[in-house]
């Protein structure tokens, strides 16, 4: 299995403040890893640390086998990390089509993904092509920002808490697409995620973070079958 990503001993922040510690995990091509913990334990952080936009104090990220800590943002994302943030960045004045036309790009990025590929993966998208960014349910909006980065052919997903604020029923839909990225597409993906479960059932692997450090790697299965464990960690219900 080839590399894809390693951060080794990454602390970064905000300026001068500290919000990551020594965080050290690598990741095979292929692999998914559920990215867990309370409520400002610098989840999103660490993904905006992996896109160049926190002030990194110390450490190492390799990304592809290349150390990446001073490529600026876009190259990041031109290189392959697929960003999907927690604000979902819709155009109003734009159609469903056109956000994913728009990001499509010939060359750099290219590969497996294309609108009919998309539309066959998010069915819902197909019946919205011609709607408004305004128009959209907010999980119709997360589909949108999740193919969206798609079209770029990512050779990861960051995908930052995917299903917040989301009816149960979109949210099971939305399972069944990122399953079926993981599973069938053999996507590498980290997903930062409030609903742990989930979360653990469709990766393979967990790391949870307290206070900017990790204060726990293991496979998901193992520490999904640890309840009790499980919500010490991240203090679910
Ligand atoms: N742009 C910023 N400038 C300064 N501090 C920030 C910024 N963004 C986040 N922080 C701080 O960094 C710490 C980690 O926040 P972060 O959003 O990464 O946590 P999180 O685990 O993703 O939490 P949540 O689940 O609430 O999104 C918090 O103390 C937060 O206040």
């Amino acid at each position: 299995m080839r590399e894809l990503l390693a951060l080794d001993k990454v602390t970064a922040g905000y300026g001068e403040s500290i919000v990551l510690e020594d965080v050290s995990f690598k990741m095979n091509e292929g692999d998914s890893l559920a990215l867990l913990g309370r409520n400002g334990v610098g989840k999103t952080s660490l993904l905006v640390t992996l896109m160049g936009l926190t002030h990194l104090h110390s450490g190492s990220i390799r990304w592809g086998g290349k150390e990446i800590a001073r490529v600026p943002t876009y190259k990041r994302s031109r290189s392959g990390l697929g960003w999907v943030p927690q604000e979902r960045h819709m155009f109003p004045s734009l159609t469903v089509e056109e956000h994913l036309t728009v990001v499509a790009r010939s060359g750099a990025g290219s590969g497996p993904w294309n609108l009919q590929k998309i539309y066959q993966i998010f069915p819902r998208l197909l019946e919205r092509r011609s709607n408004f960014g305004n128009q959209l349910s907010g999980g119709e909006q997360q589909m949108v920002a999740i193919a969206r980065a798609l079209m770029t052919n990512p050779r990861i997903l960051l995908l930052d808490e995917p299903m917040e604020g989301l009816a149960p029923i979109i949210v099971q839909e939305l399972v069944r697409v990122i399953r079926r990225l993981v599973q069938d597409e053999g996507m590498s993906v980290i997903v930062v995620e409030q609903h742990a479960r989930l979360a653990l059932s469709l990766t393979q692997r967990a790391i949870v973070l307290d206070r900017g450090r990790i204060v726990h790697d293991s496979d998901s299965a193992s520490l999904l079958a640890d309840g009790d464990k499980l919500d010490r960690l991240v203090a679910v219900a």
